[in-house]
């Protein structure tokens, strides 16, 4: 019976696999984020030179998310991990006004990208706790996230620490893997 049910459900509910490439710059949160998703822990970092890689499940959906230091001088690796993308995470600090010209210049960089073209973006507007965070609302327009016609694009508040909006954004990830 156990098996018949298994058998039924998982042929209604099919599993959904989502590979998803988590970037940003340098300090915005991105390993702060997968740790909190894998463990529901947060995990005192250090600037990740390389990648780390975790697979993250979410009711039916499997995600293995990579998430690739984002030092300006190793930003050149980010190419090799574009193949296969189904989700582009794409991780800004919201608190940091002086970066925010950088984040949008490497942001539409990685649209242009044709290995991307098939890749929903999703936006974590991270470090919501800070003070002087700008609002998801805010980030839209300073990101000019308005102009991206190609792809469905979807931005949420976060706080990496506290885990805050982290799974608004993966139920969105999951409606449109199921669209
Ligand atoms: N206040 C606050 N701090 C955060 C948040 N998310 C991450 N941080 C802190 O920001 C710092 C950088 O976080 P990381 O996760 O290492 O950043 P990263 O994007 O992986 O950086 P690279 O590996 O260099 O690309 C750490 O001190 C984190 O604790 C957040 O939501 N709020
Ligand atoms: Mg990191």
């Amino acid at each position: 019976m156990g098996v018949l049910f298994s058998k039924f459900s998982s042929y209604w509910f099919p599993n959904i696999e989502c590979r998803t490439l988590m970037l940003g710059l340098d300090g915005a949160g991105k390993t702060t984020i997968l740790y909190k998703l894998k463990l529901n822990e947060t995990v005192n970092t250090i600037p990740t030179i390389g990648f780390n890689v975790e697979t993250v499940t979410f009711e039916k959906l499997t995600l293995t998310v990579w998430d690739v230091g984002g030092q300006e001088k190793i930003r050149a690796l980010w190419k090799y991990y574009f193949p296969n993308t189904t989700t582009l995470v794409f991780v800004v600090d919201s608190s940091d006004a002086e970066r925010f010209p950088e984040a949008k210049e490497e942001l539409f960089s990685l649209l242009g990208e044709p290995d991307l073209a098939g890749a929903q973006l999703l936006v974590f507007a991270n470090k919501q706790d800070m003070i002087n965070a700008k609002t998801p609302a805010e980030m839209t327009q300073l990101l000019d996230l308005g102009s991206i016609k190609n792809r469905e694009w979807f931005i949420c508040g976060t706080n990496a620490h506290s885990g805050q909006g982290l799974y608004d954004g993966l139920m969105w990830v999951k409606k449109q893997m199921k669209a």
